[in-house]
């Protein structure tokens, strides 16, 4: 089955996972099983791995993934899984594979021998179940009606002191007792005969006489109530058994787990289906556009641009903005319709994740009456199609849980022209990157594994993470986030976890350096030699920018013990290009100090690519400065006298503020100025004059555009006010250099 060219499969449901030694060991038998029979149960699985669209775009896309054919195993470089999209057809249960086999037709509908022959054992089993119900019933009639009926009552209400008259007598009038026992209302049965004592009876003939049983009364009462109960669990088990077989007979059912993607195109068809408006019992998420990322204008699919969000803006009082609500048919039973068919969704309790503990897990079916799976499978279709069209323009997170991963959230695409970095870098590395996607044969061809890693590294801010985003967004790819510290991870989670991604993704592991134990860091020295760089370029800082760049934040970093990961070097590598690893991904990892990097992780076949983002050249300061006032001729004149936030921000950098934003062209008038000046000229020249201004190869990209957000719609200020930032700016460099 396709939906717009992806492939949906559909695996064998179970409980059981992935790291269930006895499921392992059971996976082959299930793979064949799942290339061979048509079974009436789906489950939807991990994203294993993604169809090889030749559109790089197209993986980005959810797909159902699970044990897949034996023949396209994940972990062979060689497999290449190009053909026509299917879906995996494979039993709930073996028993079913019999089902497989062709059957009659009855009134459309196909019947196999199987299920001829199920149907009728549980015929059979129900009438001998009727009959010995009936039989048990009758005989303990009977054994009442030899006890005496009523008397039993009696009994029990004279031990317990009641009042004989409110009772109802062995043929149905109320307060009759025997003409002795009423004599003495209360009194106790006369004492027993000296030969029948406890001894002869035990505690059993004791109560049979205070009920005026004898011993074969109490063992028959009990021997019946035994019977009763022992019935009713075997009836239980019966109906229990008589359900799952009916139900794998005549309902076709598929299963949803949080774990995997698809779990989010059904909430996302539940929430734009009536059920959700109507159900009475149902639960509320406030998170639920964050993690779709879907909009909060529940009326239009698109993202919205800067203008709608300037409208929005204006009509909004300011103030915590109020986060967007979402119905959900809450855990329980909920019936729906779909192309006039009955559909029951289960949405079971979350349960605590094996691994975090804290993270829940979710599973939802969704049943419907029949044989064939079709409509079911329809309607899976349907609700990823439905997801799709909506999913078109975001980047998804999905961060690593143990062995499984959460979707985050879902952001839009970040443009590569917000990334300001040196001429040809980005576009160097995503070029690189589309050739990967689209080289898998070549790989395939020449036995080397399909994967691809690039090492981003640099000081903090300089770009990295913005990097991952920006090729993310152009690749259309999600970004599978790694936390090595996270709980829970360990060696063997973390090959689950890579294991289970998607072929055509990014995996990102961010400040690799951060996982182990960091050196000391000649704080004192480095910066120095990064802030007598100044003006020198950026090589001049190479290699020391990133201890400098910490200094300065703070020092926060230095020679801190970092809490060991759970997970091993070792762990990592094999994780990473071990022989279970998964084909098709592309793996980026951020550090701020390469040199504390193993060797091992950077050599060829791990890391392929190392891209170096130093501290801002003058080139990139001037484009900066392009770039963050990029609307400066258009908006002059309609801008809004400068915010009080404005001012105080500026006030903050210690400066003269309000003389140099009075200085802006905000008012109409200064509008027609720049216009008849030419704004696009005039920025030109202040960016010029700003990078000038601004030691090359000192500062972090973040740096500047801090200081330039304080003066977003102040160029001028900004430029004016930019030597006593940048004197403030290397005093406190200088200052956590010779602290450190
Ligand atoms: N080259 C750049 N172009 C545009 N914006 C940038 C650039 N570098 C950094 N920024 C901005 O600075 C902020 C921090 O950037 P980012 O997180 O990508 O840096 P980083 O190098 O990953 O930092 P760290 O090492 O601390 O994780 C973001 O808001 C980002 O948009």
């Amino acid at each position: 089955m396709t939906v717009r060219g992806l492939p949906v499969r559909i695996t064998p449901s179970g409980r059981r996972r992935g790291n269930d030694p006895a499921f392992a060991a059971e996976l082959p038998m299930l793979r064949a099983a799942a290339a061979l029979s048509d079974p009436p149960h789906l489950v939807s699985s991990p994203p294993l791995r993604s169809a090889g669209d030749p559109d790089p775009g197209a993986g980005r896309s959810p797909v159902m993934h699970a044990f897949t054919h034996p023949s396209h195993n994940a972990a062979d470089p060689h497999d290449i899984d190009d053909r026509p999209a299917r879906a995996l057809m494979s039993p709930a249960h073996p028993k079913d594979k019999a089902a497989a086999r062709a059957g009659v037709s009855i009134a459309g509908f196909s019947l196999k021998p199987a299920d001829i022959a199920t149907a009728a054992a549980a015929a059979v089993f129900v009438g001998a179940l009727l009959g010995l119900v009936l039989w048990v019933a009758s005989s303990t009639s009977q054994l009442l009606a030899a006890l005496g009926g009523g008397s039993l009552l009696h009994h029990a209400a004279r031990m317990l002191g009641a009042n004989l008259d409110d009772l109802p007598s062995a043929n149905g009038s109320a307060g009759t007792v025997p003409a002795a026992e009423a004599a003495t209302p209360g009194a106790l049965p006369p004492p027993p005969p000296p030969h029948a004592g406890p001894h002869e009876h035990g505690a059993g003939g004791l109560l049979g006489e205070q009920f005026g049983l004898g011993s074969f009364g109490v063992a028959s009462g009990s021997l019946t109530i035994m019977l009763v109960g022992s019935m009713l669990a075997v009836l239980r088990y019966v109906k229990d058994y008589l359900t799952e077989s009916l139900e794998s007979l005549y309902v076709v059912t598929a299963h949803f787990s949080s774990t995997d993607e698809s779990y989010v195109w059904v909430l996302s068809f539940l929430a734009d289906h009536h059920i959700s408006r109507r159900a009475r019992d149902f639960s509320v998420s406030s998170s639920f556009y964050h993690i779709t990322g879907f909009d909060d204008d529940a009326d239009d699919d698109k993202d919205e641009t800067p203008e709608d969000i300037r409208a929005r803006d204006a009509l909004e009082e300011p103030g915590p903005v109020r986060k967007r609500i979402q119905y959900l048919p809450a855990p329980g039973r909920h019936m729906f319709w779909f192309n006039g068919r009955l559909f029951w969704l289960n949405r079971e309790e979350s349960q605590p994740s094996q691994a975090t503990r804290v993270e829940t897990k979710e599973s939802m079916t969704i049943k419907t009456f029949g044989f064939a799976r079709e409509p079911l499978e329809q309607l899976i279709s349907e609700m990823q199609r439905q997801y799709l069209a909506k999913d078109t323009s975001k980047t998804v997170l999905y961060v690593a849980r143990g062995d499984w991963w959460s979707r985050q959230a879902a952001k839009a695409i970040r443009p590569l022209h917000t990334l300001i970095l040196d001429d040809g870098v980005a576009e160097r590395v995503i070029a690189d990157a589309r050739e990967f996607l689209a080289s898998e044969a070549w790989y395939y061809e020449r036995g080397i594994p399909y994967r691809r890693g690039y090492l981003l590294h640099g000081p903090p801010g300089t770009g990295k993470s913005s990097f991952v985003a920006v090729l993310a967004g152009a690749l259309r790819l999600n970004i599978y986030m790694l936390n090595l510290n996270s709980a829970g991870m360990d060696d063997s989670q973390l090959v689950e976890a890579l294991n289970a991604v998607p072929k055509r993704c990014i995996v990102l592991l961010e400040d690799i350096d951060a996982l182990f134990p960091k050196r000391k860091l000649k704080h004192a020295a480095d910066a120095a030699a990064a802030l007598s760089g100044k003006g020198d370029g950026g090589d001049a800082a190479a290699g020391k920018e990133g201890d400098a760049a910490a200094a300065a934040a703070g020092g926060g970093k230095e020679g801190e013990e970092q809490p060991a990961s759970r997970v091993t070097l070792s762990g990592l590598l094999n994780a990473l290009d071990g022989v279970a690893a998964a084909t098709g991904r592309i793996l980026c990892v951020t550090t701020n100090r390469i040199e504390s990097i193993d060797a091992a992780l950077l050599r060829p076949g791990r890391i392929d690519f190392t891209v170096r983002l130093g501290f801002a050249t003058r080139t990139q300061t001037e484009r900066l400065f392009k770039h963050f006032y990029s609307d400066y001729g258009r908006r002059v004149g309609v801008l809004p006298a400068a915010k009080d936030g404005d001012r105080n921000n500026n006030a903050a950098a210690g400066s003269d503020v309000d003389d140099a934003a009075a200085k802006e062209p905000h008012t109409a008038t200064a509008a027609a100025a720049v216009v008849a000046t030419g704004g696009g000229d005039e920025l030109a020249e202040m960016a010029k004059e700003f990078a000038a201004k601004v030691p090359e190869g000192v500062f972090s990209t973040a740096q500047i555009n801090g200081f330039l957000i304080m003066h977003k719609s102040a160029p001028r200020a900004a430029l004016e006010l930019a030597d006593a930032w940048v004197a403030e700016e290397s005093a406190r460099l200088a200052e956590a250099a010779s602290s450190a």
